[in-house]
């Protein structure tokens, strides 16, 4: 796929197909991805692929985070929902999650590396976008939650940036309007 071309179809994907995706186009991409720019060459990013117990774990771990938000906990409808959310992480041919760097003392170098890692990721979802395989970036409570980091085995300097979900689309959306014309300001 022209780079163009990849980088203006590519779409966050919220359905997944159950179809394995080869080994070799997830290492393909992560060379991609740490081919990202890095100030200073910190290289400050760190992808942590989850084997089949963990994915389960975490699956586990983003059903209760969500389920949380039922009033009505224990129903049949919460429990419904609960191993809706679990199987379709478990499902996911791939889930890796990223960190980037935490600085405390240097906020910008903080920042850098953060946009660095963020260009990382960017470049690995466009090496497996070039095969058909669609991701999804997700954030939100996942990445803020400490239990997660645990499950993982993130390190204390290390912030979870976000979790990735991996696999052939099943459905890829059509792309959500972008402004042209406002975002840019000749000077
Ligand atoms: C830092 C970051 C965090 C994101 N977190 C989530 C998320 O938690 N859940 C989600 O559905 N999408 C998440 N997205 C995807 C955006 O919602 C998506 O990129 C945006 O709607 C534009 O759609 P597109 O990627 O298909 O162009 C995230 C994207 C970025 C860059």
């Amino acid at each position: 796929m022209e780079l163009k071309q990849g980088l203006l179809s590519r779409r966050t994907i919220n359905a997944f197909k159950k179809d394995p995706v080869e080994q070799s186009l997830i290492e393909d991409a992560i060379q991609a991805a740490i081919h990202a720019p890095n100030h200073k060459m910190t290289e400050p990013w760190h992808f942590y692929i989850f084997t089949e117990e963990t994915k389960k774990k975490v699956a586990a771990r983003r059903a209760d985070l969500k389920a949380e938000k039922f009033v009505d906990q224990g129903s049949e409808r919460a429990k419904e929902a609960w191993e809706k959310n679990y199987q379709f992480l478990v499902d996911l041919p791939w889930v890796i999650a990223v960190t980037t760097k935490r600085n405390e003392e240097n906020l910008i170098r903080a920042k850098e590396d953060y946009a660095a890692t963020a260009a990382a990721i960017q470049n690995f979802m466009l090496s497996l976008w070039a095969h058909g395989v669609g991701v999804k970036w997700a954030t939100g409570r996942m990445t803020q939650d400490e239990e997660m980091h645990h499950i993982i085995g993130a390190k204390e300097d290390e912030e979870l940036i976000g979790i990735l979900f991996i696999g052939y689309p099943e459905i890829v959306p059509k792309a959500k309007e972008r402004q042209e014309k406002e975002v840019v300001t000749w000077v």
